[in-house]
Order: structure tokens, then C-alpha cells, then sequence
């Protein structure tokens, strides 16, 4: 079996409290001749800022890319409100996307069958959901120039973010959307505002385009306002979405709460296969972010965290038989009753992260 090297930013607040539990796994699989990966744990983010003043090092930044894949935990909290826009510790996270070209990321809803009585939803809304955003992750409004605050000099600032998409950038997403969907339930909707943005019309025009290459797929457009109101009201009706970065963003907070909670939700973040090898630079981390507001007490949800390693084994290295075994561990220790306090239900005994981990792990053993 070839190493494989894997790069952990667990990054602030939550992030080495649920990467722990990742490692664990790691350390499991490599014991036991199911894997062998060589790891290498860096700073990003806050931590990374504390001790370089940077919201990432360069010597990490080249550890990132030279790694078979990136796992990263989550970034930010209000430890670092005050620190420069340039270094706040979500920068490090968007250059990681940007210099690795991770332009697809996949965000799957799932709602596990255990969890439908804990989403916002009623369960005959969520029972079987299965979505998979597709969110546009380089380019957007998140980088494009200029971004600035003038001051205009009579006691107002002016703030400028710019929304840029080229037609390679949405031909990309796009084809990635309906690959994917060919293996679902082949449908795809894309949503955009183009009723109001010139960069929605390109989406549009670019998207509809890409479509008629995938005949056997049924593509319907959708404005971003209603699709984030259809979410809530009648999520089944969707299989892919893809959308932009910012639109993606918003979207997939929404889809979470439809799966139970945002400590559910994984990601997957790709870039495009290399001409020669065929492989794809890749990072994998939870929708969710550091959740200031639990850090440090040891209850957060490690299931988006692992079920983003379980993305890892499937995506990266082709490990399709380990990844689904951890998915269904996942499943069965929530089919077992247990809850961390973000996905309990009346009543229910919770526990913490690292027991959450343990019994996915052991289910993974048995
Ligand atoms: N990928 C990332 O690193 C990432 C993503 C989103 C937000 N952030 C950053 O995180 C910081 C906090 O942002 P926020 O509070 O808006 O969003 P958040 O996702 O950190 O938290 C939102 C809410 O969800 C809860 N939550 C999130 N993950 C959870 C988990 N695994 N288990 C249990 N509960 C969980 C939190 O306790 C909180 O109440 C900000 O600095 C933000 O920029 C980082
Ligand atoms: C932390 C932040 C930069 C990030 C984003 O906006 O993309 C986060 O919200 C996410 O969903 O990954
Ligand atoms: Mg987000």
C-alpha cells in the first residue's frame, strides 16, 4: 500500500476538539493494515495568526499543497474581531481554496433516519432528504477586485465587494453539477439572481448551455430567493443545486438545519484533475465553523468533521468500501440513540465529542 499524506489544520475553537477525533481514526486504520497515511498537523487561522502574525505560514501554506489531501477543522472566533482584515484567521481558509484551486465543493445534506425528528423541519418533510449543493468555491464576490472601504472624506466610507465570474469559471461548476447528478437522482437545479445581477445572466447562459450536454439530466433554473424559501418549505423537490460561492455559502447554513444541525453537514473541496496523473488537489472540512460559543467544553458534534474524513477516503483515494463503512458507523451510532447536544431530542441522554467518536470508531471496528 502506498502512503499517503494527509495534512491536518484543525485550526481554533472546536476544530482540535472534533480533528482530534479524526486523528483517533487515522491512528485506528493505520494499526489495523486499512490504511496507511503519514500525517502532519499545521496552524491556520487564529492559532496560526498568535504565533505568525499570519492567518497561515508559508512553509504550511507549501506543506498544503504538496499533501494528498488537506483535512481542516474550522477557523475564527472573537479572540480575533480586531486583528487586520488581511490576517484574520478566515483568510488563511480562502487562500487555501485559491492557491490549491479548489473550485468544487460538495456539500451533502443528508438527513439520517434517526435525525428526522431533529430537524427544523416536520420528519414527512426531511425523512430520505438527500441533497448535494454544489457551491462554486474561487471565485465570486469572495475575490473579486476590487474589495475595498474608502473614505469618502466628509465622515462617510464607501465599501466596494465585487462580483466576477467568467464563463470557465461556471462552465467548470456546472459540469461537475451534472457528472454528479448522473449518478443520483439526475436532476439539477442552479440558482442565481438573474433577475438583478449581470453575473446571474452569465450563470444563466453558461449553465442552460452546459445542460444541453447531458440530455438525460433534467435541469431547471431557480432564483436564490425562492430556492433558499423552497428549502425550508418542500427540500425533497431538490437533488443537485449549484450556485455560486456566496449564494452556496447561505444555502448550505439552511440545508444543515434541514439534517439536524450544523454539526452534520461535511464538505468536500476539489480541484481540477491534473493532466498527467489524474489527480485532484483536495481539502475536507465541516460546513460549521470554531462555535465559539461551545469551544473548549468538549460537546461539540464530531459527525461533520468525520463524515468529511469518510468524503476524504471516497474522493482523494478511492477507499469507497472504508468510507461507506464509516458513513454507516456514523448512521448506526445515531441509530443507537446517541445525541451531542445540538442533535438531542427531548429528553435524550447526550454526550460529548469524544464519546461520539469512540462509539463511531468501535461501530467502524465491530
Ligand atoms: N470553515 C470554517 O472554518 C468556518 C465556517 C463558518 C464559520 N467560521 C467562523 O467561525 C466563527 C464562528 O462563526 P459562527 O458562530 O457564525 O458559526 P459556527 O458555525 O461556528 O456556529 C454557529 C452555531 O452552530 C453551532 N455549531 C456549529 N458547529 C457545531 C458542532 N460541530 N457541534 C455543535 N454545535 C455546532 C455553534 O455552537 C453555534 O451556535 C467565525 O469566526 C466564522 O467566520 C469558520
Ligand atoms: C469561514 C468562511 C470564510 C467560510 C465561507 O464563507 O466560505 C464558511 O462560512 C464556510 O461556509 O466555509
Ligand atoms: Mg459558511
Amino acid at each position: 500500500m502506498a502512503t499517503q499524506n494527509l495534512f491536518l489544520l484543525p485550526g481554533d475553537g472546536i476544530g482540535t476538539e472534533i480533528m482530534a477525533e479524526v486523528q483517533k481514526l487515522i491512528d485506528w486504520l493505520n494499526a489495523n493494515g486499512k490504511t496507511d497515511f503519514a500525517t502532519d498537523t499545521g496552524l491556520v487561522g487564529g492559532c496560526a495568526y498568535d504565533k505568525h502574525g499570519a492567518a497561515i505560514s508559508e512553509e504550511d501554506m507549501a506543506k498544503a499543497l504538496k499533501a494528498d489531501a488537506v483535512i481542516f477543522g474550522a477557523v475564527g472566533g472573537p479572540k480575533w474581531d480586531n486583528v487586520p482584515y488581511e490576517v484574520r484567521p478566515e483568510a488563511g481558509l480562502l487562500r487555501l481554496r485559491k492557491d490549491l484551486g479548489l473550485f468544487a465543493n460538495l456539500r451533502p445534506a443528508i438527513c439520517y433516519p434517526a435525525l428526522a425528528d431533529a430537524s427544523s423541519l416536520k420528519r414527512e418533510l426531511v425523512e430520505g432528504l438527500d441533497i448535494l449543493i454544489v457551491r462554486e468555491l474561487t471565485g465570486g464576490v469572495y475575490f473579486g477586485e476590487p474589495k475595498e472601504i474608502t473614505d469618502l472624506g466628509n465622515g462617510q466610507k464607501r465599501a466596494v465587494d465585487t462580483q466576477v465570474y467568467e464563463t470557465y469559471e461556471i462552465d467548470r461548476i456546472a459540469r461537475v453539477a451534472f457528472d454528479l447528478a448522473g449518478t443520483r437522482s439526475k436532476k439539477v437545479h442552479m440558482a442565481d439572481k438573474k433577475n438583478v445581477m449581470k453575473s446571474g445572466v452569465l450563470w444563466s447562459e453558461v449553465v442552460a448551455s452546459v445542460a444541453k450536454d447531458f440530455p438525460a439530466i433534467k435541469y431547471e433554473h431557480i432564483l436564490a430567493d425562492n430556492a433558499a424559501m423552497q428549502l425550508v418549505r418542500n427540500p425533497k423537490q431538490f437533488d443537485v443545486m449549484v450556485t455560486d460561492n456566496l449564494f452556496g455559502d447561505i444555502l448550505s447554513d439552511a440545508a444543515a438545519m434541514l439534517t439536524g444541525s450544523l454539526g452534520m453537514l461535511p464538505s468536500a473541496s476539489l480541484g481540477a484533475p491534473d493532466a498527467a496523473t489524474g489527480k485532484r488537489k483536495a481539502l475536507y472540512e465541516p460546513v460549521h465553523g470554531s462555535a465559539p460559543d461551545i469551544a473548549g467544553k468538549g460537546i461539540a458534534n464530531p459527525i461533520a468533521m468525520i463524515a468529511s474524513f469518510a468524503m476524504a477516503l471516497r474522493y482523494s483515494f478511492n477507499m469507497i468500501e472504508l468510507a461507506d463503512k464509516l458513513e454507516a458507523a456514523i448512521a448506526g451510532v445515531l441509530a443507537d440513540g446517541l445525541r451531542t447536544g445540538d442533535i438531542a431530542q427531548d429528553g435524550k441522554k447526550t454526550v460529548g465529542t469524544e464519546e461520539m467518536g469512540a462509539a463511531i470508531l468501535a461501530k467502524l471496528a465491530a
